[in-house]
């Protein structure tokens, strides 16, 4: 069976991470081979030195992209958690999954400042983070998301079902046995 990419797309605290990480150990309970690449550990190793600007973003988004597609070939369910702000360059990455889901992470902006995990917010209404997405650097989100996460109406429980619901209806058995 060919994999899914399951890319999660939305601003900085969303959910993007907690939601992958979850569904990352449902589905390793379940059987699958499954990769998670997180937009903080792949600046850490694999765009180590790339900044915020449009094309340091987009050359991120197309390295993660293309690692997870190659991933993806040989039936691994990969899961890719980054802000991806630019519609085009996620559409151009995700065109190239043998099977995807395009996952939009949503809440807005007053909770995300509100939950502040990471005190980043506050740093960027404050003008210490230059090119704050969101704040002060844009965020395009998806027209037609295959799954549509609203975080801050929903709970945690009920966001996952929703994406196992999804991967489901792609032909993945997400049932875990004992
Ligand atoms: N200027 C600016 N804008 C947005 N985010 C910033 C910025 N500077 C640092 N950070 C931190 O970097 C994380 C986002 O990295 P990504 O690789 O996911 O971004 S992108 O997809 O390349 O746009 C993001 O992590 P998450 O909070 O997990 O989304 C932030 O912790
Ligand atoms: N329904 C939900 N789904 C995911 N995270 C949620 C939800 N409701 C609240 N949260 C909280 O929001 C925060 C999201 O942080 P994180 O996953 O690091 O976001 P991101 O990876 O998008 O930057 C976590 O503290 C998480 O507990």
């Amino acid at each position: 069976m060919s994999g899914v990419v399951v890319w999660f797309t939305g601003l900085s605290g969303a959910g993007k991470t907690t939601l992958a990480k979850a569904l990352e150990v449902h589905l390793y309970e379940a059987g699958h081979q499954v990769e998670h690449l997180d937009g903080d550990a792949v600046r850490e190793h694999l765009s180590k030195g790339l900044g915020f600007s449009r094309e340091d973003r987009d050359t991120n988004i197309r390295r993660i992209g293309f690692v997870a597609n190659l991933l993806a070939k040989h039936g691994v369910i990969v899961l890719v958690s980054a802000i991806s702000p630019y519609r085009v360059t996620r559409e151009e990455v995700l065109a190239q999954a043998p099977k995807k889901l395009e996952v939009f992470v949503d809440a807005p902006l007053e909770a995300l400042i509100q939950r502040d995990v990471k005190g980043l917010y506050a740093k960027a209404l404050k003008g210490e983070i230059a090119h704050f997405t969101g704040v002060s650097d844009p965020y395009e989100p998806p027209l037609h998301p295959d799954v549509h996460l609203r975080t801050d109406q929903m709970s945690f429980q009920e966001c996952l079902d929703r994406l196992l619901e999804a991967l489901e209806r792609l032909g993945v058995d997400v049932e875990v046995r004992a």
